[in-house]
């Protein structure tokens, strides 16, 4: 397992538990989608996988070792290893920094080195978008190409395991297939465990092969996604699934029961 927690809790500095006894554990390679309604502590859970909220109780690894133990001692390379991109794409950047220097900041942050020539041009290839983007401002990018900018951002360190929160809850319908595809190939040629949250069952559908029901934070269920989808054990599930099909008809789309799991991709790894 990559990533893998046992009787994980967390309770915000509010005093809010968010999560409490959650298991939960992912295979290199693999892509997981975590659902659940607002609230359930989607959100909370990537962040404590990706090192952003100390002070969990309970267990925590990644690639076997503690992340609490991996933010004490070698925190720049538990990040560059674990990457995050969130849900605004507008509020990921800073809006009085040129793109470029956006996005070499996790190389100068985490790598602590600068780009080499033609590398950050080559990683905005990567995610379809051109290179004079690079001279431009956040607020000169439409929503769909900011969060290819942002997802740049994320491979540009060579993450091992690449979060997604609301990966495209933010856009436009007709480009959040885009940047659906676009996670799909980017999982395809990298081989990166990818681990995304949504609220929208028919986004886990279409791009992870294993789901996790999050509810009140805890996990209620969890399973190969064809398999879950067709016969949710839990009745939240069933809730979960009623309502992603209500709005994938009123789109015109085809229904999540119809959505299959992917295939498992197993090619390279970044960081073996
Ligand atoms: N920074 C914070 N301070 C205090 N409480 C918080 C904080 N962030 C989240 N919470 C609370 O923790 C619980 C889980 O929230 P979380 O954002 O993880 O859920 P979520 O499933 O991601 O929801 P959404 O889909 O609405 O983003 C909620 O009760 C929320 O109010």
């Amino acid at each position: 397992m990559i990533v893998e927690a046992r009787g994980l809790g967390f309770t915000h500095r509010a005093g809010t538990a968010a999560l409490s006894d959650v298991g939960f554990a992912v295979e290199r390679g693999q892509t997981v989608g975590i659902v659940g309604e607002s609230g359930s502590g989607k959100s909370t859970l990537v962040r404590l996988l990706c090192g952003l909220l100390p002070g969990y109780t309970g267990s925590a690894t990644y690639a076997g070792r503690e992340i609490g133990d991996w933010l004490r001692e070698d925190a720049r390379e538990f990040r560059s290893r674990n990457q995050l991109v969130f849900q605004s794409p507008s509020g990921s950047f800073d809006p009085r920094l040129r793109l470029a220097t956006s996005l070499a900041e996790p190389l100068r942050s985490l790598a602590r080195r600068k780009p080499e020539p033609g590398e950050l041009e080559t990683q905005l290839g990567e995610v379809g978008l051109s290179a004079e983007l690079l001279s431009r401002y956040p607020h000169e990018l439409s929503g769909g190409q900011l969060q290819r900018m942002a997802l740049a951002r994320a491979l540009v360190v060579n993450p091992a395991v690449l979060y997604a929160d609301e990966p495209t809850s933010a856009l436009d319908v007709s480009v959040q297939a885009q940047v659906l595809n676009l996670l799909m190939d980017i999982q395809d040629r990298l081989g990166a465990t990818l681990i995304v949250v949504s609220h929208d069952l028919a986004v886990v559908a279409r791009l992870c092969e294993y789901v996790f029901v999050l509810r009140a934070g805890s996990v209620v269920e969890h399973g190969e996604t064809t398999a879950l989808l067709r016969s949710p054990a839990s009745p939240y599930t069933r809730a979960l699934i009623t309502a992603a099909e209500s709005v994938a008809l009123d789109r015109g789309v085809s229904p999540v029961r119809g959505g299959a799991a992917r295939r498992t991709i197993r090619g390279w790894r970044p960081h073996g």
